[in-house]
């Protein structure tokens, strides 16, 4: 059997609406009240999760084992990637000491807090980061593996390290292949 999802068995998958050549791993799991739209040219690889409200532009590719959390929104935006085993979180709980921390928990006892991740044009996250709630990743910008991204970035920049800082600037010359993907 093909590791990916037939086109009509996407249709039966909880995605308001995908394009052309969408290969979306049988292993990926998704959690969304129909909230996921996707572009042309994606795929996704084994063991993904998938959650919450997420938009996916064209050519990007989601490496194994990344987590999406999308509750207040993930947008990643055309040739944008991820590497495998990187997070990406929309919200987070409040860990200052003063609410719990559980899903089990009453709601009340709970402080959310987040907002829309934006992973621009062109933007790579290196193998093992974490992405952290309402920023943005400007166009171009890098990560490097085992990252935490606690910040927006600058674009065409590269950032690296546990909180991620700026290590360089990053060079532009993949756009020279780019007229022929319109
Ligand atoms: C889609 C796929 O490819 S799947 C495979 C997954 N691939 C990846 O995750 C690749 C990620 N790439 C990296 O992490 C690279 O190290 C990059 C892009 C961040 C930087 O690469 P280069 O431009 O070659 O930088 P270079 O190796 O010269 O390092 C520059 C400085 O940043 C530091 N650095 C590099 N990478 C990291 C990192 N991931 N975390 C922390 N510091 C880092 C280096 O130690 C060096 O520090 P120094 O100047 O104090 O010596």
């Amino acid at each position: 059997m093909n590791s990916f999802y037939t086109e009509d068995e996407l249709k039966e998958l909880p995605i308001k609406s995908f394009g052309k050549n969408v290969l979306i791993s049988r292993k990926v799991s998704i959690y969304s009240n129909r909230e996921i739209v996707i572009g042309n040219n994606v795929r996704i690889d084994d063991f993904c999760i998938l959650s919450g409200k997420i938009e996916l532009g064209n050519y990007l590719h989601i490496g194994a084992y990344c987590a999406l959390y999308g509750s207040q929104g993930i947008k990643m935006e055309d040739f944008s990637g991820l590497s495998p085993r990187c997070t990406v979180f929309s919200a987070s709980d409040d860990f200052s000491g003063n609410f719990l921390i559980s899903p089990t928990t009453k709601k009340e006892h709970n402080h959310i807090i987040g907002g829309e991740v934006i992973i621009k044009k062109y933007t790579q996250i290196g193998a093992g980061t974490v992405i952290m709630p309402n920023l943005i990743l400007q166009e171009g910008s890098a990560i490097g593996a085992m990252s935490l991204v606690t910040q927006s970035t600058e674009a065409w920049s590269i950032y690296a390290g546990t909180p991620a800082k700026k290590i360089k600037n990053r060079e532009k010359g993949l756009l020279n292949f780019i007229k022929e993907y319109e």
